[in-house]
């Protein structure tokens, strides 16, 4: 599919039980490093237990089992000696509701990174949060007013300060669950234009319900149907020139 790219995150014959529900079966798929891949399909068709597949947040749910690898930069971090707090360093997550902590917007942003000893109190930590801000396109519009709660923000504002918070713990990887279903559409366009300039420097992962929004953003998109990846590939190909009838018929608008 695309000689030129570099893997970054390998998944192996990924199965995922709920109890005795099997909800994903036999991925297996290469996801590339600077690129963003949109997880498609209909509902509880598996995108969002695939991606928390990825940080390992489905550990926190005790009727789950996983077989398989999912390797990163060579480690699979489902091996016994990976620690889950690492792997959710690496690969950080944006949820569908804008979620900040009850805190002021300098210490939603400051938490983690001081917590893991990133950086320390003071100037150092100060710019580690108006870097991060930068880089979440939000930094003009709450310079001023960094110790008003997170919370005063508007939704997009607050999605960004998410955004901010998860770059801030220098992660290699961004999973986004949906990130702008909440948002109004300009919002989205902030959201959507943050993530082509964020791709520079991490590959992203994201659900979508939104096909146009896949479209406009992902480089791969992975089309998923009862728990199996049907189709994935470069995005074009899926909306142009699907392989798979149940791709065409999905993106046709024929069921979802
Ligand atoms: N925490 C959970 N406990 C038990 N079953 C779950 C849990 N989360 C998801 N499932 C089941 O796993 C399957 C896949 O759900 P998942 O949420 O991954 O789908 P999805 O494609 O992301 O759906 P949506 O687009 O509606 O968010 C469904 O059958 C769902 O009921």
């Amino acid at each position: 599919m695309s000689k030129d790219n570099k893997v970054k995150i390998k998944v192996d014959e990924l199965n995922l039980w709920y109890g005795d529900n099997h909800a994903l079966h036999n991925i297996t798929a290469d996801l590339y490093e600077n690129k963003i891949t949109a997880l498609i399909g209909p509902s509880g068709c598996g995108k969002s237990t695939f991606l928390r597949c990825l940080n390992r947040m489905n550990d926190l749910i005790n009727i789950v089992k996983i077989d398989g690898e999912v390797v990163i930069d060579k480690k699979n971090i489902y091996d016994k000696d990976v620690d889950e707090v690492s792997v959710r360093k690496r690969v950080g997550m944006v949820f569908q509701q804008p979620n900040p902590f009850p805190k002021s917007i300098y210490d939603n942003v400051a938490y983690a990174p001081l917590k893991h000893g990133i950086v320390r109190k003071g100037k150092e930590c100060d710019e580690l949060v108006e870097t991060s801000l930068r880089k979440s396109g939000l930094w003009d519009e709450v310079k001023d007013k960094l110790n008003q709660p997170g919370t005063s923000l508007s939704g997009g504002q607050q999605q960004r300060l998410c955004i901010a918070r998860t770059i801030a713990v220098k992660p290699e990887v961004i999973l986004m669950d949906e990130p702008t279903s909440a948002l109004d559409p300009i919002s989205t366009e902030k959201i959507e234009a943050l993530m082509l300039e964020l791709k520079k420097d991490y590959t992203i992962i994201t659900v979508t319900h939104n096909m146009q929004q896949a479209a406009r953003v992902a480089d791969y998109t992975a089309f998923f149907h009862l728990g199996k990846l049907i189709e994935y590939d470069e995005t074009e190909t899926i909306f142009v020139n699907p392989n798979n009838k149940k791709t065409e018929d999905y993106i046709t608008g024929r069921f979802g």
